[in-house]
């Protein structure tokens, strides 16, 4: 599987299309809110069916009951993986587990949880969202909440992941959005990288939307991106 997931976030099955048609290779994808509010759940299967490896991005967080029975139906779209918000506490993983495990026909999808987004800085985690210490020291606390509850990794940025690869093992998977090239702007984003530094940090995916699909030449931009992350 490539290192490297890239965000579909578009609002047309059309788009989606036209964006996968110049790859001549599967590639991984995240499917986000946007395109499946647009396109409804069939969008999954749909470019699983292409050949494509999907992260289902829908960020589950809600009591565990409701988390449970909505894993248990996203288990059944053959999503190679699912998240949650490590925010939601060690009951609501397990119970995301528990419904995938129900719902999976046959192996389940790798489970992660989100931990700070990337477009949250050290000023607004302690002073909008309340939460006091540093960004990495809560990333690497719901890292650890996440493995306790028996999930397979987390999302996180680039600057956590080997802080998290320390206190959590070298096969807790970290899959880092936020990332730009040098050129690109940052946007939305506050804690962000480039590719190399990924690939230094020892990241194990790394999520790229705007910087390949509003790129002039995806697919050569997927492959330079790439290239740095197998190297
Ligand atoms: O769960 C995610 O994928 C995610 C978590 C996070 O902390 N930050 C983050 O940017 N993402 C997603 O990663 C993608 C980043 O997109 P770009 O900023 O365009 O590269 C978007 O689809 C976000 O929804």
């Amino acid at each position: 599987m490539s290192k490297t997931i890239v965000a579909l976030d578009f609002s047309s099955r059309q788009e989606v299309e036209n964006f996968l048609r110049p790859f001549d290779e599967p590639i991984f994808v995240k499917i986000g809110m946007e395109l499946t509010y647009a396109c409804g759940l069939d969008i999954v299967p749909l470019v699983k069916d292409m050949g494509h490896h999907v992260f289902l991005d829908l960020k589950l967080h809600d009591i565990p009951n409701t988390v449970k029975g909505g894993m248990k139906n996203l288990a059944k779209l053959g999503a190679d993986i699912v998240n949650v918000h490590a925010a939601g506490g060690i009951p609501m993983m397990e119970a995301a587990l528990d419904g995938l495990a129900e719902g999976a026909q046959g192996k389940r999808p790798l489970c992660i949880a989100v931990t700070q987004l990337t477009s949250v800085s050290q000023e607004m985690m302690n002073n909008q969202l309340g939460i006091s210490g540093t960004v990495i020291d809560c990333v690497k606390h719901y890292a650890q909440n996440a493995k306790a509850a028996g999930l397979d990794g987390v999302v996180c940025s680039v600057h956590e992941a080997k802080a998290i690869h320390d206190v959590c093992g070298k096969e807790f998977l970290t899959v880092t959005p936020g990332i730009r090239l040098l050129t690109d702007d940052r946007g939305d984003q506050k804690r962000v990288a480039t590719p190399e530094y990924a690939k230094e940090q020892g990241c194990d995916y790394i999520v790229v939307g705007r910087s390949i699909t509003k790129s002039d030449d995806p697919v050569k931009t997927y492959h330079q991106i790439e290239e740095i992350m197998e190297g």
